[in-house]
């Protein structure tokens, strides 16, 4: 009887197969691993949905937030630590969290907080705008130029508060004024920054270089003016903040 030859091609046929598996194998658990991978980044990464309300101290944030929370006034005093609480807006639930103004802890809090920022309001006292532009536009510039802030791009409102004063600014002379003293904190910071050779800082140049500084300038970063008052001298129930109420529900 003839011996029926074995093929030489078999084994070689086999071993592709075995090729095909691995490969097919190898192919599954990169697409799983990458699956894993998105989620855990997706499911530690901070939600910006946070709102924060940032300014100098008595500017009016934390009766701005007892308001915007509560619908109601409040006792305040100076505060040492953030005010947290949720809040819904066009559907949407965010976290308002009121920064307390104080130099010395406005920035610790600020960092805490900067990468949830789905929007700023930047509070300041309209009546004694003229006497602390200086300081606004310092603590203004520092928000601005964080890089968080500037690679995120959270919606900026700047709210003039403190309307039901007679002697208050509006936001168009308000807006000038910072304008002119952003300008030279811009000086400032950037010949600070060229003394110490700082390659690592974290702030970003703001504006156009050569141009006074036009809060125009800084889009696609969107920052906009408003006026409010959360309560007037002679009547604490007597409040205008639907500027600030129409915006949120815009930015929101
Ligand atoms: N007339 C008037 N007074 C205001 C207004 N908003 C706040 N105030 C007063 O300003 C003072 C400071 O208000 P706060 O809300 O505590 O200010 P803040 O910005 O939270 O201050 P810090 O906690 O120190 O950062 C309080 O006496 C308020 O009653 C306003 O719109 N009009």
């Amino acid at each position: 009887m003839d011996k029926v030859k074995e093929s030489p091609i078999r084994d070689d046929v086999k071993d592709d197969k075995w090729e095909v598996y691995i490969g097919v194998a190898i192919s599954l658990f990169v697409v799983l691993l990458t699956v894993i991978i998105l989620w855990l980044w997706k499911k530690h990464r901070p939600t910006r949905n946070g709102v924060l309300l940032l300014g100098l101290c008595d500017s009016g944030k934390t009766l701005l937030f007892a308001r915007l929370l509560h619908d109601k006034f409040v006792s305040t005093y100076t505060s040492a630590r953030e005010n947290y609480g949720e809040a819904t807006w066009n559907d949407q639930t965010v976290k308002v969290v009121d920064i307390p103004g104080h130099e010395r802890l406005r920035g610790k809090f600020f960092d805490q907080y900067k990468n949830i920022a789905k929007s700023i309001i930047f509070v300041l006292d309209s009546v004694s705008i003229q006497k602390e532009v200086r300081d606004v536009a310092e603590f203004l510039y520092t928000v601005l130029s964080d890089s968080a802030i500037s690679s995120t791009r959270p919606s900026v409102l700047i709210l003039c508060n403190k309307q039901d004063v007679t002697m208050a600014k509006g936001s168009g002379v308000v807006k000038n004024l910072l304008e002119k003293e952003m300008n030279l904190v811009r000086v400032t910071k950037s010949s600070q920054l060229e003394s110490t050779d700082d390659s690592a800082s974290s702030n970003t140049f703001l504006g156009k270089a050569g141009k006074d500084f036009e809060f125009a300038h800084l889009q696609p970063l969107k920052v906009e003016f408003a006026e409010s008052y959360v309560r007037k001298l002679n009547s604490e129930d007597d409040v205008d903040i639907e500027s600030v109420e129409k915006w949120l529900a815009q930015v929101s």
